[in-house]
């Protein structure tokens, strides 16, 4: 059990910068593509831009891409800066990686995936709609012989599990 899903229109909406009800939002939301593998063998499921945005060097953006990732268990998905970017550009992850979890999919934000990117070159980026900018890679994690997690679900997003105690 591996796929992409979009998350509703009511979370992409909370999520979205601007919030807004309107028909430029929706027509938006229409059109998210699911990533996809560019080739037989890439690793990577690219994410393509749900809307152009442009960095100026120094800039950044937050990305609510529509997208949640449904995977077993015992999986994460990996997400980094698409690699033509990061070359081009000196484009990458805010968080140099993404980490999703398995069971961020059942968070109470349908487990929308966000991606935070910063333009750290000296060029201006401009992406388009539908390119191709970030790519996430399911991989297997591995457990200690004491594992022993604090807490047994996921509710929150980011953050929302930190204490140590
Ligand atoms: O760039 C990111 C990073 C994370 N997430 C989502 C997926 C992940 O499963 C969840 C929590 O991320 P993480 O565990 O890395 O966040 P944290 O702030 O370190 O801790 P917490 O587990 O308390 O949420 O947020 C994103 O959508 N985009």
């Amino acid at each position: 059990m591996r796929r992409f899903l979009k998350v509703s229109y009511e979370q992409y909406r909370k999520d979205s910068d601007d919030g807004e009800e309107n028909g430029e939002l929706s027509k938006e939301y229409e059109d998210i593509i699911l990533p996809r593998r560019a080739t037989r063998c890439s690793a990577g499921y690219d994410f393509y831009a749900p809307r152009a945005f442009a960095l100026e060097p120094g800039g950044q953006i937050k990305l609510a891409t529509g997208i949640r990732a449904i995977m077993n268990e015992d999986e994460w998905l990996g997400l980094y800066i698409r690699s033509g970017h990061g070359f081009k550009f000196g484009v990458r992850l805010k968080n140099s990686v993404a980490v999703i979890d398995a069971d961020y999919a059942n968070a109470l934000n349908e487990g929308h995936i966000q991606i935070a990117i910063y333009n750290g070159g000296d060029k201006l980026l401009r992406v388009e709609k539908g390119e191709a900018f970030a790519q996430g890679v399911f991989q297997k994690y591995l457990l200690t012989e004491d594992d022993n997690p604090r807490q047994s679900e996921r509710l929150g997003g980011m953050g929302s599990t930190s204490s140590g105690n």
